[in-house]
């Protein structure tokens, strides 16, 4: 059984945090979230200045706007007002400074190329650069500038490679409940960061701390109930799992460690496995190398276990170049996650959403109908002639089966599909 804990989905991307070598995340002010931000840039408020002329901008013109009220930035020719968004910046203000006045492309780019700048400041540009003129600029202005864009030597965070100081556990229990309580020693854990799984007696947490995985991973004395609750308390990093016992008796112990129980270990050194785990099993690592297009296949509540793939893929794949959701409801009501979703899309330009709707009020404009072989041929389009894909199913029994038969017609191998039935 697997517990998906999904209170802050889309991930908070501590992994991504992980994965570019100690780049952190900044508290925000309160009303400052993306949503915030999005309802700002939706208020119809004049963002850039300029009452939305769009202007051509020199690079002399560039570089005077180079101060936190008066921000301007460039990327891939493009010159945004970024003074707006310093506040709601995830990485900061001073990340965001870095830039000012100049082209931040590169900068951007060696961060998060992912991120979707064009429609998260949509409403902050203010033009295209000028073509530069053919006249050779004076060495010490171009080293200037130059010097605007160049990344920081260090990554910000040295201690991120160090592994942090090791976590704890203990247990205790009541006539019907055991809680084992994990001490993270870290501030910022959060429910993605844990990752539960009861299979065969055996039950794993393993807890993601920075490049590190802490694993509990015991072989249960007694057996348990299926639903368990995970809790974390965020600000002291402490982790409480509460089993149900299946009968009331007092446990003695709580079981035998197995392979790597109690220990802290780089990431990779887990498994081969990514625990996303479902009737049919793990996903093998080997599915998400090198992976360039994932598509997810999902209806109604299958979308669950999707969650915790997207959240891996966006944060751990390097070479992910597109990840596409097909999302089957009956109605709009029934879309979960929906606004998360759609977030998510406005901030990662690596993801898009495709609802279907099967009874669709007569508002409703976007697709229609059931899974069939137009709907999967239109949407399972390669982002390159032969990128790597995976496709993932989950829903109904029937939904999966009929899914898995059209991929098979589509010419797709057993290797690029994975399903999963609710
Ligand atoms: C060019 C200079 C910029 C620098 C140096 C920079 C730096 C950073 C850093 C260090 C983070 C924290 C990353 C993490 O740990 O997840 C971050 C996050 C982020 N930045 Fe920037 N940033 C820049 C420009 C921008 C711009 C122009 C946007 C446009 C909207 C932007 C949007 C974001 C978003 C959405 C995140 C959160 C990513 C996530 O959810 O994981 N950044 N940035």
């Amino acid at each position: 059984m697997l517990n998906v804990p999904s209170q802050s989905f889309p991930a908070p991307s501590s992994q991504q945090r992980v994965a570019s070598g100690g780049r952190s995340k900044v508290p925000l002010k309160q009303g400052r979230s993306l949503m915030d931000w999005i309802r700002l840039t939706k208020s119809g408020k004049d963002l850039t200045g300029l009452k939305g002329r769009l202007i051509e901008v020199t690079e002399e013109e560039l570089k005077k706007h180079n101060k936190k009220d008066d921000c301007w930035i460039c990327i891939r020719g493009f010159v945004y007002n970024v003074s707006p968004y310093m506040e709601y910046h995830p990485g900061g203000e001073d990340e965001l400074m870095r830039a000012a006045g100049s082209d931040g492309t590169d900068l951007f780019d060696q961060v998060h190329r992912w991120v979707n700048y064009e429609s998260m400041l949509k409403e902050c540009l203010v033009g295209r650069m000028a073509v530069k003129s053919a006249v050779p600029k004076d060495y010490h202005e171009e080293k200037k500038v130059l010097n605007g864009m160049l990344p920081k030597s260090q990554p910000t965070n040295p201690l991120a490679k160090e592994s942090p100081v090791s976590p704890s556990y203990d247990w205790f229990q009541t006539d019907s409940l055991v809680t084992i309580v994990i001490y993270t020693k870290q501030k910022d854990i959060n429910l993605d960061s844990v990752i539960v799984d009861y299979q065969d007696d055996s039950f794993r947490a393993e807890t993601i701390i920075k490049d590190y995985s802490y694993l509990i991973y015991i072989g249960l004395s007694h057996e348990i109930q299926e639903d368990f609750s995970v809790q974390v308390v965020e600000n002291v990093g402490k982790i409480e799992i509460v089993l149900k016992k299946t009968e009331n008796t007092s446990w003695t112990c709580l079981g035998h460690p197995l392979e790597n129980h109690n220990l802290l270990i780089p990431k990779k050194d887990t498994g081969d496995f990514v625990s996303v785990s479902s009737p049919e099993g793990n996903f093998k690592i080997s599915q998400f190398q090198e992976l360039e297009d994932l598509f997810l296949l999902a209806a109604g509540t299958g979308f669950t276990p999707m969650v915790k793939i997207l959240n891996y893929a966006l944060t751990n794949i390097p070479t992910l170049r597109k990840v596409k959701l097909m999302f089957f409801n009956k109605t709009e009501d029934d879309i979960i996650w929906r606004s998360q979703l759609e977030k998510l899309a406005f901030k990662d330009k690596r993801f898009d959403i495709e609802f279907v709707l099967s009874a669709p009020t007569s508002e409703w404009n976007g697709k229609q109908g059931h899974i069939s072989p137009a709907l999967l041929s239109e949407f399972l389009k390669r982002s390159l002639d032969k990128s790597k894909v995976l496709i993932c199913i989950c829903g109904p029994m029937p939904f999966t089966e009929q899914g898995i038969r059209l991929l098979h017609d589509l010419n797709f191998s057993k290797d690029e599909i994975h399903s999963f039935t609710t």
